[in-house]
């Protein structure tokens, strides 16, 4: 695949950053950067993009009043996400470039409809909303979907966006592990995304007699010996990461995912993994870590196809880049602590040598060039090791 980056950029007409404001809020508390970067026609590609995509990440509806997180620093907006939600489907929608796909991140509804006995009313509300815009939606799993619903429950519902193999189209080989909710999809010749189930290893979602449950728990109890295992073990550093409200990636579907990058790295693909949980420690506070966010780092780092990571479940979001591999880690702020005169969605538009998220609201505008693609401009928070 060639990179266009050598090329003298050229202003062109609907180029999101050529259009783009100053109006996006400073990003996470990992981003060095303390105000938006105002894009130059330097960071234009000079050319229409090969695709584009919506990302959307930590919705968290419920029909109650806003309330807050549980060290209450942060407000949450539980029922104007719907309306931020009903932005973005606008937003995408009269866009010029409308997107081909969602990726919706996870927590697409908040637990507490469960304990109102509205877990289903709220996922209708959302995924009416979500359909407004007819364009295919790619849904994440993480912790709230499990307060709402089993595994069993999620895996028939319509937040299982698994592709269906249609007759003569190239089934997904291989399959992932049974019972893990993870696979790939090719929405362009050269591009593929893998989704996955960062609660795989996980005490939610798993009946308590099932030996994966006795695993996770065996895990969990080696590192936190709270009686409540939402209370974090210690009270910094990555040990933070080991709470009932994060979980982890098994061997299987971690040996899957091997076997995927390495079909993709021979056909040098770009691949783009998103999954509910953040696994680079300089992209998110260390509270909301995968368990075994290492492993899965060995596994990118193993690979030349990826080119990004996206999460969420960390509503302040993060960014950085790794230095070793140029792939880029994003932490998508998340909507239900959003104001709600603000947004917090994005479009990601899709070059031969990079991808180009133009944020709404308190998501920042970003340019995540791939690795060996050279250019003059430099992004102003590339950040990690
Ligand atoms: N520091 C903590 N100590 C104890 N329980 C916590 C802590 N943080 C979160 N929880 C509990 O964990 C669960 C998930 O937290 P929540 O903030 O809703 O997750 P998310 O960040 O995914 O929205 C809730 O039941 C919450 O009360």
């Amino acid at each position: 695949m060639s990179c266009g980056g050598g090329e003298d950029p050229q202003p062109v007409a609907r180029c999101f950053l050529c259009e783009s404001t100053a109006d996006s809020a400073p990003a996470g508390h990992t981003d060095p950067d303390s105000g938006p970067k105002t894009p130059t026609m330097s960071d234009c590609p000079p050319q229409t993009p090969l695709f584009s995509f919506g990302v959307i990440a930590d919705i968290q509806y419920a029909d109650i009043d806003d309330g807050f997180n549980y060290t209450r620093s942060h407000r949450r907006y539980y029922r104007s996400s719907l309306q931020l939600l009903g932005n973005a489907q606008k937003g995408w929608c009269e866009s010029a470039v409308r997107p081909d796909f969602i990726l919706q991140l996870g927590d697409i509804i908040d637990g507490f409809n469960k304990r109102h006995g509205a877990s289903e009313r709220a996922l209708d509300s959302v995924l009416t909303e979500l359909s407004c815009c007819p364009v295919e939606v790619h849904h994440v799993w993480g912790n709230h979907e499990f307060y709402n619903f089993s595994r069993s429950e999620l895996l028939r519902s319509k937040l299982n966006s698994t592709p269906k193999t249609e007759p003569g189209s190239s089934p997904n080989r291989p399959p992932a592990p049974a019972d893990c909710y993870a696979y790939r999809f090719s929405p362009f010749p050269g591009f593929s995304f893998v989704v996955l189930d960062a609660y795989d290893v996980s005490l939610l979602g798993r009946d308590t007699s099932s030996e994966q449950y006795g695993n996770a728990l065996n895990l969990i109890r080696q590192h936190n010996n709270n009686e409540d295992l939402n209370c974090p073990p210690v009270p910094e550093g990555l040990g933070q990461r080991f709470t009932m409200f994060n979980g982890g990636f098994s061997k299987g579907q971690l040996d899957w995912l091997d076997s995927v990058l390495s079909s993709a790295d021979d056909k040098h693909e770009r691949v783009t993994i998103v999954s509910h949980l953040p696994v680079h420690p300089n992209s998110t506070t260390a509270m909301c870590l995968a368990w075994n966010f290492d492993e899965l780092l060995s596994i990118i780092r193993s690979h030349s196809s990826v080119v990004c990571y996206m999460a969420g479940h960390d509503h302040d979001g993060g960014y950085c880049q790794d230095k070793d591999t140029g792939v880029h880690y994003l932490t998508l702020e998340g909507v239900i602590e959003t104001p709600p005169d603000s947004d917090a969605f994005g479009t990601v538009s899709v070059y031969e040598d990079r991808m180009v998220l133009k944020g709404n609201g308190r998501i920042k505008d970003r340019v995540f060039l791939f690795a060996g693609c050279q250019s003059d401009n430099k992004q102003s928070d590339t950040c990690c090791s």
